[in-house]
């Protein structure tokens, strides 16, 4: 790490404060040039060819189109072709009871060319589903208080037509966008650092602090509109991709083209989204191989040690998001800094309140992963005939795998694994006691409110199969902190 490098400046790679790794400008809803109407058209009505099984029929007449250099040439269009690209290639191959594992020429040869431009695979992934799928409802912006707000937001494509698609990206979508003010606050923090003001890092490092716990609010948000049984059964078997999949009969993952050669790709996954990482590396928190700790002796290498399927996620980034966190790996000095100010105790709160945040985010995660997957795949089936369908059609595939992100991961032990890292760096030995044995969550990082008793993992289960997940601390039921307690915020009150 050198001071010598300059501070990755957001513009430079696409990004702005305001939006963080979404576009600047709303995403093209339509390719302008009429040679693509075809695509749009079928990309237009997908969730009714999906219904009626006649997308990969109708795909199969469409003439082989030429990627044209004025698409290649224009960000804005060629991110909507490839987005349409990405949603009829996930559609052709999970829109039937059995998977196809061939594209056809149509798609895969523009496809191939197009991903390859902007850096991603050739499939749905975070960026072609939710980056550059978004637009706004009302587009005046003298009509809407905030043009950006969650409730003037839709999705452009969706494979189902239903709301809890929508909701299920739009989450995300405003998830990105408030993001964005948290990783301007976290390269000002790196500024502060150089400049030797504690009192401006400790500031911004507040910031960052609530701009985290809305992350975790927001991430609950997605029960809102988006039915638990609904997304494992309805919508999640699109999103999935063709690598690990032989159970779901893609043995050697998918083939671009008859004569083309077969690619395995991990499912589209909230893994993929860049605004996460780059929180870890601002905070200094590093994933390690599974089951692995941070390697003690310098002889294993950093590579071997950390967690390939992160890592691994960066190759399912648009490009220059994924040289936006190189970058950033190399100028991050928060966490260093705080640990050589380890006697202002202000400056250390600040910095293990942002930890607490984001573990406290994952904790949540933890709970949605349970409810949306855990618990639906372990659904009984109903009694009678119709319970068949638990089992068949889109979730075929599914039920021998149903601890598996569609990312690939074995989903909880994985997320545990995340979420116990994020704690252990804390930098003030109380922020290490209480970030290692309960969720921390503070209103900023001067007005801790109250701690109360951390529920167990089964507890918690077991409120998310009766519905009653968030709870709200009353002051009364504040007392001293003890090895199993949470720090709880007044705001949020989750746990
Ligand atoms: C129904 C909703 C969701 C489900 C079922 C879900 C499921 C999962 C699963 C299974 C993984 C493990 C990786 C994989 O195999 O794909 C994962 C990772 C991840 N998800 Fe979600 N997710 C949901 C919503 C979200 C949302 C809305 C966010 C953020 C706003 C989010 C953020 C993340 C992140 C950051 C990871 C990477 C692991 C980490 O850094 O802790 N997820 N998710
Ligand atoms: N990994 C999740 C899927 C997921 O999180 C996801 C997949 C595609 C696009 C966005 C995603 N996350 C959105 O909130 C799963 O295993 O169901």
């Amino acid at each position: 790490m050198s001071s010598e490098i300059p501070i990755p400046v957001l513009q430079d790679y696409g990004l702005t404060g305001k939006t963080g790794f979404l576009p600047g400008e709303f995403p093209v809803t339509e390719l302008s040039d009429p040679y693509y109407g075809k695509w749009e058209s079928v990309v237009r009505i997908l969730p009714s060819l999906l219904l009626s099984k006649r997308i990969r029929m109708v795909v199969d007449k469409l003439p082989q189109l030429e990627v044209k250099p004025s698409l290649l040439e224009n960000t804005a269009q060629l991110r909507r072709a490839y987005s349409v690209l990405c949603f009829i290639a996930n559609a052709y191959v999970w829109g039937y009871d059995e998977p196809l594992d061939t594209l056809p020429d149509c798609i895969a040869q523009p496809l191939l060319l197009i991903s390859e431009r902007l850096g991603l695979p050739p499939l749905a992934t975070y960026a072609s589903l939710i980056l550059w799928n978004y637009q706004p409802i009302i587009h005046d912006s003298d009509l809407v208080e905030d043009i950006f707000d969650l409730q003037n937001l839709t999705t452009i494509n969706t494979f189902t037509g239903g709301i809890d698609e929508s909701w299920f990206y739009l989450v995300s979508v405003f998830f990105e966008k408030n993001g964005g003010q948290c990783i301007d606050a976290g390269l000002q923090a790196i500024q502060a650092t150089r400049e030797r003001d504690s009192k401006k890092l400790r500031s911004l490092l507040e910031n960052m602090a609530q701009g985290i716990d809305q992350l975790g609010s927001l991430l609950m948000k997605m029960e809102e509109m988006c039915d638990p049984h609904v997304f494992y059964y309805r919508i999640r078997p699109y999103l999935a991709g063709w690598k690990n999949m032989a159970d779901a009969g893609l043995p050697n993952g998918v083939k671009y083209g008859p004569n083309g050669s077969y690619h395995h790709f991990a499912g589209g996954s909230n893994a993929q989204s860049s605004l996460i990482q780059a929180l870890d590396i601002l905070l200094g928190v590093e994933h390690f191989a599974m089951g692995h700790k941070k390697p003690q002796q310098e002889a294993i290498s950093a590579k071997t040690a950390s967690n390939s399927f992160i890592n691994g996620m960066r190759e399912y980034m648009p490009r220059e998001h994924r040289t936006f966190l190189v970058h950033l790996e190399q100028v991050s000095t928060i966490r260093d800094y705080v640990l050589s100010h380890k006697s202002d105790e202000k400056l250390t709160l600040a910095y293990d309140a942002c930890l607490g945040m984001l573990k406290s985010f994952r904790d949540k995660h933890i709970q949605i992963v349970s409810r949306y997957v855990i618990l639906q795949a372990n659904k009984k089936p109903l009694s009678g005939s119709k319970s068949k369908t638990y089992r068949s059609g889109l979730s075929k595939g599914q039920g021998k795998k149903e601890q598996t992100g569609t990312g690939g991961t074995s989903l909880i032990p994985f997320l545990k694994q995340c979420r116990d890292e994020t704690g252990s760096v804390a930098a003030s030995d109380w922020g290490k006691k209480m970030l290692s044995t309960g969720v921390l969550q503070v209103q900023s990082s001067s007005s801790i409110v109250g701690i109360r008793k951390r529920p167990t993992d089964d507890e918690k289960l077991g409120e998310i199969g009766e519905r009653k997940r968030t709870k709200v601390g009353l002051a009364g039921d504040w007392k001293s902190a003890d090895d199993d307690d949470e720090i709880v915020s007044r705001s949020t009150g989750h746990w």
